[in-house]
């Protein structure tokens, strides 16, 4: 087992005061970046956003409360530059906007170790090199924080030019509410292996591609396509809720004999060793920077997203799609579907 006595830091051993002074320059203003820039200005930071010209954000950003600049003057006249763009996007904007207007003593920050750890940017000697991991999505971010709660964080120390990067870091994750739930010490190359195979393998990838199949399989045999939706997607959440607060245990408590002998009994036929295999070869595939070359070529100008977008397409094509859309608009509580504007 990896370093199982890596520290886990909490609340009393974050000193947010430490951010006293400094001005915190949040580049992007997506899924994190939004979430970032309020949970540290409602904790008492001093907060501004960086975006390009013409970007949809920058009035949205404004409307919120920020002073926006572009990513070049923010950069300059911060201390602590978060970049909360997208992953195959920092190398490029990193050498035109950031690097130009690094001082000595600054500290550069990641959500995601992924254009760290896969040589994307090198950062200069002299600045601290830090990384604050939200292990979830931005809009959970904010609104856990909102909740009074937070959501766990990875914080890992690429460079530390200062001698406080690491306390630095873990008052940044205060502030964004993580040390509410919890901050786990690792490594840049650590955080990008697992969150990669997190998100492709379980979260993303997995659970996605196995509630279609629920979904297809019930269909296909004739069943309402709205009785397959409600069974195998919006259940989903309800039963994941139940592990997310006490363990598939405390989920096998509120469920019936009969559903916890069949999740014995099956689970391992849906889930099985040749699942494991292919797991083993994500896992590998990004250690080994195969899926990050695959990635950042089809991302890439030459690329043109070609692949991207014909998934993405055919991903909103799917009957579980249409059918989860009409059904959710009859949800009383129908307008919280509306975060994809947000
Ligand atoms: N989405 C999530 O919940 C999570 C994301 N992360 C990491 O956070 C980082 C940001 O990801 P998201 O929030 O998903 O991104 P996003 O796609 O939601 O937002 C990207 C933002 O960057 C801005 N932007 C793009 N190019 C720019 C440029 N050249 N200059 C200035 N601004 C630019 C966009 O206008 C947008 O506001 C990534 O490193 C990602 O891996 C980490 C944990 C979870
Ligand atoms: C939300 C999160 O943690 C992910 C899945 O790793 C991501 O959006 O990159
Ligand atoms: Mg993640
Ligand atoms: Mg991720």
């Amino acid at each position: 087992m990896e370093n199982m006595t890596a520290k886990i830091f909490y609340q009393s051993d974050c000193n947010l005061s430490l951010l006293d002074g400094k001005t915190i320059a949040i580049i992007g203003y997506g899924s994190q970046g939004h979430a970032h820039a309020l949970n540290l200005k409602d904790s008492g930071c001093d907060v501004i956003v960086g975006l390009y010209e013409g970007s949809k954000s920058w009035a949205k950003a404004e409307a919120q409360g920020f002073k926006v600049y572009t990513a070049a003057e923010a950069a300059k006249r911060a201390d602590i530059i978060m970049i909360l763009i997208n992953d195959e996007k920092q190398a490029a904007m990193y050498k035109k906007d950031i690097a130009p207007n690094l001082e000595a003593g600054n500290m550069l920050m990641f959500a995601h170790g992924f254009a760290i750890h896969f040589g994307q940017i090198v950062p200069p000697a002299d600045v601290d090199v830090t990384m604050i991991a939200p292990k979830g999505p931005g809009h959970t971010v904010r609104s856990e924080y909102q909740a009074g709660k937070g959501v766990p964080c990875l914080v890992a120390v690429e460079q530390d030019a200062t001698g406080k990067a690491k306390d630095l870091a873990l008052a940044y994750a205060l502030g964004i509410g993580g040390a509410r739930a919890g901050v786990l010490e690792t490594t840049f190359r650590t955080e990008t292996e697992t969150d990669l195979f997190g998100e492709q393998a379980v979260l993303c990838g997995g659970v996605c591609a196995l509630m279609q199949a629920g979904f297809e399989t019930l269909c296909e045999a004739g069943y309402d396509p709205r009785n397959a939706y409600f069974e195998c997607i919006h259940e989903m959440k309800l039963i994941v809720d139940l592990i997310y607060q006490s363990g598939f245990e405390g989920m096998r408590y509120s469920i019936s004999n009969t559903a916890e002998y069949g999740d014995y009994i099956t689970g391992p036929k849906i889930v099985t060793e040749d699942t494991k295999k292919a797991m083993k070869k994500i896992l590998s595939d990004i250690q080994d920077g195969t899926f990050a070359k695959d990635f950042l070529l089809d991302m890439s100008p030459a690329g043109g997203q070609a692949h991207f977008r014909a998934m993405r397409r055919k991903a909103a094509e799917h009957p579980a799609e249409v059918v989860g859309k009409e059904v959710r608009k009859l949800y009383s509580w129908s307008n919280e579907d509306k975060l994809i504007n947000n």
